[in-house]
């Protein structure tokens, strides 16, 4: 398999491009490459934004990445700051929501990105046809290669970002075919996704029944997908990451079935409960892959202390509600009505779309804030190499992601503002 581009992050010789053989490949605690191996790129404010609160001494080693004998490779690249001015007028297409604090990223490395999407798109026609042709152009409008690239800048390998890239591409399916608009329906929700959750953790049963459930596995696109992409990964992954994502995909599935509950009814929750619900319907299950991606494991231990555990939610939430804001008018849109923040705070607290949105954007920043302070806490009480490595790839997690909202203009649009 040629392997695209100079890149330092571009494919070692064994990079398995090919499926997998059935060995599994476990990680060794190898520090993965930095995309530039140096420091965060200088800061940015524009002239008239916001004053960001100063990153603290802890939170600024989270940025940088760990010192001493053996971390360089620790090292990615992220901006300390940077607020898009509000008063600049109406953003131009691909520009960051006017005042939502965020991270600019580097441009992702365009020959990986290339060849992600190459490969994505093979495994998605060929080993499991994730979509029938005529979805052909919103599957290659969701550029997922440039999203896993960006969100993933300390993969070793590009067969290292496509395990990710195969769980993205999965995890849509499910959500476009099981809930939203490519066939979903609220009703019988609860089935379709206990049934596709076998395919993540799988049914141990007799032998007379066993047939008919692997003949389920690949009865169609979201299940297929769900299976081969988890093949993947276990072989990627060890035990205690791979029982993880199956513990985060658990509380996916638990957060699609109250949103479908209530758009059963046509209910509208109180504002804390939509935020309850879509910290589970939330990305979590992306970010928390971000060690077995990079090639080393943050121990089953470590990821469960209960400061881990706030930082990961509070980072979940953060890039969950940059969704909500950036899909707000592709929602506004789609038929029926479709439950995001600003919807739910204009229904809720009487104020105007506008203003609802706006007030949106206030949440996710706190969101942003306290994951940032909660994440140099736990950074400063816990200055492990394995545990500051993960914040910094799910704090670079958070900045791809919103970096993908910002700039997918064939998928998002923002709203008329300002
Ligand atoms: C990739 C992944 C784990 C997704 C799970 C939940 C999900 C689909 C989102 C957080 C995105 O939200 P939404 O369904 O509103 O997506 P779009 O706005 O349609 O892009
Ligand atoms: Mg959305």
């Amino acid at each position: 398999m040629p392997d695209a581009g100079p890149s330092p992050l571009q494919s070692r010789p064994h990079d398995a491009a090919a499926a997998p053989t059935g060995a599994h490949h476990r990680v060794t605690g190898t520090p993965g490459h930095s995309p530039d191996g140096g420091d965060p790129l200088p800061r940015s404010v524009p002239e008239g934004a916001a004053v960001p609160r100063q990153p603290n001494q802890a939170l600024e080693r989270i940025l940088r990445g760990p010192s001493g004998l053996g971390t360089t490779g620790l090292h990615l690249c992220r901006t300390e700051e940077a607020l898009s001015p509000p008063e600049a007028g109406a953003p131009a297409e691909g520009e960051p929501i006017p005042g939502l604090y965020h991270h600019p990223v580097p441009q992702p490395d365009p020959a990986r990105v290339e060849e992600v999407g190459r490969r994505i798109k093979a495994w998605a026609v060929d080993e499991v046809q994730a979509f029938p042709p005529e979805w052909e152009d919103q599957f290659d409008g969701f550029s997922v290669g440039r999203y896993m690239v960006a969100c993933h800048p300390d993969a070793p390998t590009v067969e290292h970002v496509m395990v990710a890239t195969r769980l993205m591409v999965a995890e849509n399916a499910v959500d476009d075919c099981y809930c939203e608009d490519h066939g979903g329906s609220p009703i019988g929700l609860g089935s379709r996704l206990l049934l596709a959750h076998t395919a993540l953790d799988p049914l141990h049963t007799t032998k007379a029944y066993e047939p008919e459930w692997l003949d389920s596995l690949g009865s169609d696109a979201p299940r297929r997908a769900y299976r081969s992409a988890m093949e993947y990964f276990d072989r990627q992954a060890t035990s205690s990451q791979t029982d993880r994502y199956r513990h985060d995909m658990a509380r996916l599935h638990l957060g699609y079935l109250a949103e479908a509950a209530w758009a059963e009814t046509d209910h509208v929750p109180e504002v804390w409960e939509y935020l309850a619900m879509r910290q589970f319907n939330n990305f979590r299950p992306c970010p928390t892959i971000t060690d077995t991606v990079g090639g080393y494991e943050l121990p089953a231990d470590l990821h469960a202390r209960p400061a881990m555990q706030r930082v990961i939610a509070l980072a979940g939430n953060a890039t969950t509600i940059v969704n909500d804001l950036y899909s707000y008018t592709k929602e506004l849109n789609s038929p029926g009505r479709h439950l995001n923040l600003p919807v739910v705070i204009a229904d809720l607290e009487g104020v105007s779309d506008r203003d609802a949105y706006l007030k949106a954007i206030e949440v996710h920043n706190d969101l942003m804030h306290d994951f940032e302070t909660e994440a140099a806490a736990l950074a400063a009480a816990c200055p492990v190499p394995s545990v500051l490595r993960f914040l910094k790839g799910v704090a670079v997690w958070v900045d791809g992601n919103h970096y993908w909202h910002q700039t997918n203009t064939y998928r998002y649009s923002l709203p008329d503002f300002w």
